[in-house]
């Protein structure tokens, strides 16, 4: 089922109406093919009465294809001051249904939004199979997409923001490239950082591609849409910030074999000893590459890295770039241990005996 709008100008209209043209600065490419923005919408799985939060609304294509799609209630989260008049106008044909926010995403606790809604749809629980009736969407600016994903992936793993409301889905585009690497399979040339901070949290899907011909003006590149559904329970037990250190050295080289990447982790004093041990404890080939690591091998990886740190303060805090690093020293920072794991409510059982295992998710 679909809400009708009043007529409104076309889309192409309304740029020409509000002489909106794209800035380069912002990453500005407009869809202006409702095909698509309602691709996007039904891909999302926006239904009625769902309420949605979406990220750069720019002239508000995606934003009419959420309307039509019956949400009973859409924030949307723009920077550019250009844009407001055009959203004010779509807002009024909303019937009061829609919100504006004239502020930058990166800034914005998108959980705040409804914090004091007493309408908002029910939270669920994050065990149960049912989604909370409520999304997050959009189409990111390129430059912003980046470090927004990795925000919104560590809000999702502290149960924080829209996420304290159970396992709301986010769908977002990106340029192809960096689609890919956030859907990685094992042993891919696209597996990479991303792609493990993503997937243990997760199950990004690439629900389809946008030609860069649809978009005006037509980027450099390709499009790829995905939708993320957060894991009832992630599949790696370690804080985001160690997961995403461990990470970002592991895939350092990553044509070279695993043990060069890990080596970063430590002082040049330690390197051999606690790369070695860490390998040894989670039987992993010291001459394997990094985009050959399964999830459960980063699994062991990362509950291994931890405890280092645990047993070393200060060791969390180093920074193989920086000269002036020691570890002595770094101790004695308030915050020389690693942050803590958050605190959950236990599981149920996933499995009739009450065992589960990693190798039941398809991506190891
Ligand atoms: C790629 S355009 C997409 C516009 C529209 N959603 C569409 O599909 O046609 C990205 C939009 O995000 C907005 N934007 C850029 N940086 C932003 C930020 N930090 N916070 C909020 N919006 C931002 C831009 O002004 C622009 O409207």
């Amino acid at each position: 089922m679909t809400s009708r709008l009043p007529p409104l100008p076309a889309l192409r209209d309304f740029i020409h109406m509000y002489r909106l043209r794209a800035k380069k600065i912002l990453s500005q490419n407009y869809l202006m093919d409702m095909n698509i923005t309602r691709k996007i919408a039904k891909h999302a799985k926006v239904a009625q009465n769902d309420w949605v939060i979406e990220i750069g609304p720019g002239p508000g294509g995606i934003t009419r294809a959420i309307l039509e799609a019956g949400a009973a209630r859409l924030d949307v989260v723009e920077i550019d001051n250009r844009f407001i008049p055009p959203l004010q106008h779509l807002a009024e044909a909303a019937d009061s249904r829609m919100h504006i926010h004239h502020q930058d995403a990166l800034r914005t606790e998108i959980g705040d939004i409804w914090k004091h809604e007493p309408a908002r749809p029910s939270s669920i629980n994050w065990h149960d199979s049912r989604l909370p009736a409520m999304h997050v969407i959009g189409n990111l600016p390129f430059n912003i997409a980046s470090p927004l994903i990795i925000k919104y992936l560590r809000d999702m793993s502290y149960r924080r923001g829209v996420w304290q409301y159970g396992r709301v889905p986010l769908t977002l585009t990106f340029q192809l490239e960096v689609a890919k690497r956030l859907c990685s399979p094992i042993a891919c040339d696209t597996r990479s950082r991303i792609s493990i901070m993503a997937q243990y949290v997760a199950e990004p899907k690439m629900v389809f591609q946008i030609s860069g011909s649809c978009f005006v003006p037509r980027p450099q590149v390709d499009v790829g849409v995905v939708r993320f559904e957060p894991r009832k329970t992630p599949l790696i037990n370690v804080p985001f910030e160690v997961l995403e250190k461990l990470c970002r050295q592991v895939f350092h080289y990553r044509q070279k074999f695993v043990k060069k990447g890990l080596k970063t982790l430590y002082p040049e004093e330690l390197e051999d000893v606690l790369a070695d041990e860490l390998l040894k404890k989670c039987r992993i080939d010291p001459t394997t590459t990094s985009i050959r690591l399964g999830i459960e091998q980063f699994a062991d990886l990362a509950q291994g890295y931890y405890e280092q740190c645990e047993r070393h303060p200060g060791l969390f805090l180093y920074d193989y770039t920086n000269k002036q690093h020691v570890l002595e020293q770094l101790a004695l920072e308030p915050n020389a241990l690693p942050p803590r794991m958050p605190q959950f409510e236990t599981p149920p059982p996933e499995t009739e005996d009450g065992k589960w295992n990693l190798r039941d998710f398809n991506i190891i």
